[in-house]
């Protein structure tokens, strides 16, 4: 009945949808954490992160027998014929990617591993990886195979389950070839190649992404200063099918797990080699100002000074559909914003006031009209649909002044107006009532 058995190794965003979702493929998987705790709630089938069908997901594979978890990665791969690696490579202190987890567990299981095995990184891996990984394995009979992840954050099944595209590379063709039939009943167009170039894809889409949101973030500030309206002028250059609508939305920056460290890991790899790649310093460079461009318009909307102004703030994940505050714009522009003497109050659809994450910069609250009360500005920095359909009639009446700063250009202006509520987005004149 199952066709392979898999380790995942890594129990998190990527490595719990692997493993779910190769299992409901009709693969035999076993996934490891070093968290017992995490393991010990995966087993009772709870999923302590936001991903909508993942639960569901991950229940089904267990109540199937296709599905288990254990901790420490050693146990899981003893039989396995493919193990996946989906283990954190964060920003080392020079922006490269700190590979030492995926290294200690390579060294870990290298004895482990049955005659024939495939080692696969899915995790995010700079150039030259896969090469490392088998240096380090010193085996012949194993084969090392780059198969970078594209899913994103809050949509991470359906993303895995119909992706735009499989990466899979490798020195080892045979291998390789391995890999990619295991998604063959996602009928997804393959790219085959080398290792080195299927890691490089990862870095290249990437870093791309972030280009085109720095760059409609600069865009947005000349079109404020013009006179222009960004959200047309964006709309203009979408149906261009050589540009695309996606990732032209601006908004308080890019964040999240992967953005911020991939642009600094590739920069890294270029200052290394002695390569120049402006750009791509460029549009870090942009993404840093852009969080202070956020709190220039605050302090612009708030009458000149944000020293004891009390600030509503909705939104904190680094956008909508995720409860990952890691790397979050709306964190960095909160800091920035309580660094120069705001008090802020906050509320996150996906944050309980009681959460520890963000202690210290925000008082966290659980109802939305809370951060309206006695609030000079509200500043909306999480494009979650629900404040759309706040009640703003009512959040006028809880306000010391009628000002709210949209961030991402998320509300409706026309609707704040009519409450009498002022609108200042980003790259389009204010709604004033
Ligand atoms: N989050 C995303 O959207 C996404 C998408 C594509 C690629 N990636 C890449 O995938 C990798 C993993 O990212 P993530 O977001 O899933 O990370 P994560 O932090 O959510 O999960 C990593 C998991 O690995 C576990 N772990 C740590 N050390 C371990 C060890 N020695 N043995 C076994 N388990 C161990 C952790 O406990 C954690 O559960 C990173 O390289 C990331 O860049 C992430
Ligand atoms: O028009 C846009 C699009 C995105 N963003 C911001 O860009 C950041 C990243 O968004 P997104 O790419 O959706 O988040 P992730 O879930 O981190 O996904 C990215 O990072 C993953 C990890 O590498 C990859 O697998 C995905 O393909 C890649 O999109 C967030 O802060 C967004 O708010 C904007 O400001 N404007």
């Amino acid at each position: 009945m199952f066709t392979r058995r898999i380790a995942v190794v890594g129990a998190g965003y990527v490595g719990l949808t692997t493993a779910a979702c190769l299992a409901s493929l009709g693969h035999r998987v076993c996934c490891a954490d070093v968290d017992e705790v995490k393991v010990g709630q995966l087993r009772r089938g709870e999923v302590r992160i936001l991903e909508p069908g993942l639960p569901e997901l991950v229940a089904a594979g267990v109540a199937a027998g296709g599905l288990r978890f254990v901790v420490g990665a050693a146990s899981a791969v003893d039989d396995a014929d493919t193990v996946f690696l989906c283990l954190p490579t964060p920003r080392g202190g020079d922006g490269a990617a700190d590979l030492s987890v995926v290294e200690s567990v390579v060294a870990e299981v290298r004895d482990r591993l049955s005659p024939g095995c495939v080692v696969v990184t899915k995790s995010t891996v700079p150039v030259g990886t896969a090469r490392r990984l088998a240096a380090l394995l010193g085996r012949d009979d194993v084969a090392v195979v780059s198969n970078p992840e594209f899913l994103r954050e809050g949509s991470a099944v359906p993303d895995f389950l119909g992706p735009d595209r499989i990466v899979v590379g490798s020195d080892d063709r045979g291998a390789a070839e391995r890999v990619a039939a295991l998604y063959a009943r996602l009928g997804a167009p393959t790219v085959l190649t080398d290792a080195a170039s299927a890691e490089m894809v990862k870095y290249a889409a990437n870093c791309f992404l972030a280009m085109k949101v720095s760059y409609v973030n600069a865009l947005a500030e000349l079109c404020e200063r013009l006179g222009a309206d960004v959200v047309d002028v964006t709309e203009g250059m979408g149906h261009d099918r050589r540009i695309g609508r996606a990732f032209l939305r601006p908004g308080p920056g890019w964040g999240g797990s992967c953005l911020p460290k991939d642009t600094a890991a590739l920069a890294s790899v270029a200052v290394g080699l002695g390569v120049d790649f402006p750009l791509l310093a460029a549009a870090i460079e942009t993404n840093v100002r852009q969080r202070g461009r956020v709190v220039a318009k605050v302090r612009a909307a708030v009458g000149g000074a944000l020293r004891g102004a009390r600030l509503g703030l909705l939104g904190l994940t680094f956008k909508a559909g995720t409860d990952d505050l890691r790397d979050s714009p709306a964190l960095a522009v909160a800091e920035l914003l309580a660094g120069e003497g705001a008090e802020l109050t906050a509320h996150d659809p996906a944050v309980p006031a009681a959460d520890p994450r963000t202690s210290g910069v925000v008082t966290l609250v659980d109802d939305p009209y809370q951060v309206a009360k006695d609030a000079d500005a509200l500043v909306l920095l999480t494009d979650w649909p629900e404040f759309r359909g706040l009640d703003w009639a009512q959040v006028a009446e809880l306000m010391e002044r009628r000002v709210v700063v949209d961030t991402r250009n998320h509300l409706d202006p026309e609707a704040l107006r009519a409450a009498g509520l002022d609108w200042h987005g980003v790259g389009r004149r204010p709604v004033r009532c």
